[in-house]
């Protein structure tokens, strides 16, 4: 099996398939078809050859997903033993032409479109944004006509590269998917071979035609709790959600390829050379586990107590997500230092605030994202708008899984509208943050330097769950130790840690073992 990753040094582009992959349509299409369909077999007068029952949700996958609306009608006809003349472009809507019907599904969808909007996959657009990030093109391809139309209700037209679609294709008259042509105009047009593209579907046809493109990896995303038929049609590799895919970057490894740093605690010691550890600590699902309302969170006393004794013995700091004062309040113990909005605001070990201007120009820019997600969020369910000085957290962990991507798209239209911002994501939680270029792993690097915590005696230990800790655990890569807590959250991500413990009290397990009395001084 091919690794579910993407590496931008050999896949230099990336195509999507819009209905089903990038925006929750494809359920409009096949609810379009199945009343164009039963209204159309139950008038029609029935022949013995010909099966009139009513349209399911299995003939829309075999039939039509992926298929242009002519072909869909015609193809899906086709099995139930009716043929019917193709016709052309001016056939009146309902007609009894392949086209005319055509174009009565067209007007079904159309109107399920204004009435429901498009709703975006949330785990493809933080795919798609990710690997924009990685300078790793991007081009959506689409049988539809209405794929302009439905990016940009979606308000994510601004994503791609290259768009080939429905119309793209009747101007040039390319054949439809399982054709692979859709696929290689897309290609040609953004300048990059097939051997060097990917491709997500989440159709029969889409992966067949990629699989016949001869694209270099042929990603199936199965939405619909059927992932033997994607494998089936050709597809190197089946996910059941795109947080699954990774993008590779040389030293990361998978969460599941790392060593348990208890288990296996002589090789993990071996990166201490005898040196004396700085311990760099993230708060949320590292110090203190996950809870379903973030204000709920505490350090348990065996944490805090451990963490006391630590501080006592070696430079401690906390980096957190939260806003600076959360974090103090909730790590309470002395002579430790914290920075918060991840990174963007400081503390030293009496609390005293180190000045830190990065970020400032945003907080008027902020303040507008604020006002604008609280009152458009309001009305859902569950959604926690939390602000913190340098950033706002969207988090989505108690929202009904329907009104997920309602949550997160709101977040990246605010992000895509006002200028100054970033967005990051975390564990059920998007954040939107200052786009300047500071991070976790910046923040560390600086605190090490600005409280001279940096020498060769010393070490910089960096514990961390998340994806935002991920920068920090690239910053120590080198010349520390990475820690990564181990999270079902996240499946079996790439990772710059270089090992793992399996929970909070597994974390403080391990940095005792670290910071044994015959390494301690006093901190003065
Ligand atoms: O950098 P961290 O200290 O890990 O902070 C990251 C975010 O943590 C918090 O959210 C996370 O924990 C919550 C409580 O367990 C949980 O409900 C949520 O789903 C998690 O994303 C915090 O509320 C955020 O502000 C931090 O950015």
């Amino acid at each position: 099996m091919v690794a579910t990753s993407i590496d931008p040094h050999v896949h230099r582009a990336v195509l999507f398939d819009m209905d089903g992959v990038l925006t929750n349509t494809a359920r409009l299409h096949s609810a379009a078809w199945k009343v164009l369909f039963d209204q159309y077999l139950a008038e029609r007068s029935p022949t013995p050859s010909e099966d009139h029952r009513p349209f399911t949700d299995d003939d829309y996958r075999h039939h039509v997903d992926g298929k242009s609306r002519v072909d869909g009608v015609l193809d899906f006809l086709h099995s139930r033993g009716i043929g019917l003349p193709r016709g052309d472009v001016g056939d009146e809507a309902g007609g009894e032409t392949a086209h005319g019907l055509g174009k009565l599904k067209d007007e079904h969808f159309l109107r399920a479109l204004d009435e429901h909007g498009a709703e975006v996959f949330a785990d493809a657009v933080s795919l798609v944004e990710s690997l924009r990030r990685h300078h790793v093109e991007t081009a959506v391809i689409s049988a539809s006509r209405n794929c302009a139309r439905v990016l940009e209700r979606a308000g994510i037209e601004q994503l791609f590269d290259v768009r080939v679609d429905g119309v793209v294709a009747a101007e040039l008259e390319l054949p439809g998917k399982p054709d692979p042509a859709l696929f290689l105009e897309a290609a040609r047009r953004l300048g990059i071979p097939p051997s060097q593209t990917a491709v997500v579907e989440d159709a029969e046809a889409g992966v067949a035609a990629a699989r016949a493109g001869g694209f270099a990896l042929v990603l199936g995303i199965d939405r619909a709790g059927l992932p033997s038929r994607l494998a089936d049609a050709g597809a190197d590799v089946v996910v059941s959600s795109l947080d699954e895919v990774t993008i590779a970057a040389s030293g990361q490894r998978r969460l599941s390829e790392i060593p348990d740093g208890l288990v296996h605690w002589n090789a993990i010691s071996s990166r201490l050379r005898g040196r004396r550890p700085v311990l760099l600590l993230d708060f949320d699902g590292t110090l203190a586990p996950i809870r379903k309302d973030p204000a709920k969170v505490s350090l348990s006393v065996r944490t805090r107590t451990a963490l006391q004794n630590l501080a006592r013995w070696c430079p401690v700091a906390v980096i957190s997500g939260r806003d600076l004062s959360d974090v103090r309040g909730r790590v309470r113990v002395e002579g430790v230092w914290c920075a918060g909005s991840h990174g963007f605001e400081m503390a030293g070990p009496g609390g005293e605030p180190i000045a830190q201007e990065t970020g400032k120009a945003a907080l008027p820019v902020l303040d507008i994202a604020e006002q604008r997600l609280s009152a458009e969020l309001e009305p859902v369910a569950g959604a926690l708008v939390d602000r913190k000085r340098f950033a706002l957290a969207v988090h989505y962990r108690n929202v009904r899984l329907e009104e997920v991507g309602r949550v997160v798209s709101a977040a990246r239209q605010v992000d895509a509208e006002l200028p100054g911002l970033r967005m990051a994501h975390g564990r059920k939680v998007v954040e939107l943050l200052p786009d300047i270029d500071w991070n976790k792993g910046r923040a560390v690097r600086w605190l090490l330097e600005r409280a001279g915590l940096t020498g060769p005696e010393l070490v910089p230990v960096f514990a961390g769950d998340d994806y935002t800790d991920e920068d920090a655990l690239r910053e120590v890569h080198e010349d520390g130790l990475g820690i990564v807590v181990l999270s079902a959250e996240h499946g079996d991500r790439l990772t710059w840690a270089h090992c793992s413990v399996d929970g909070t009290r597994a974390l403080i397990d391990l940095l005792t073992r670290i910071a044994p009395p015959a390494r301690r001084r006093p901190v003065p």
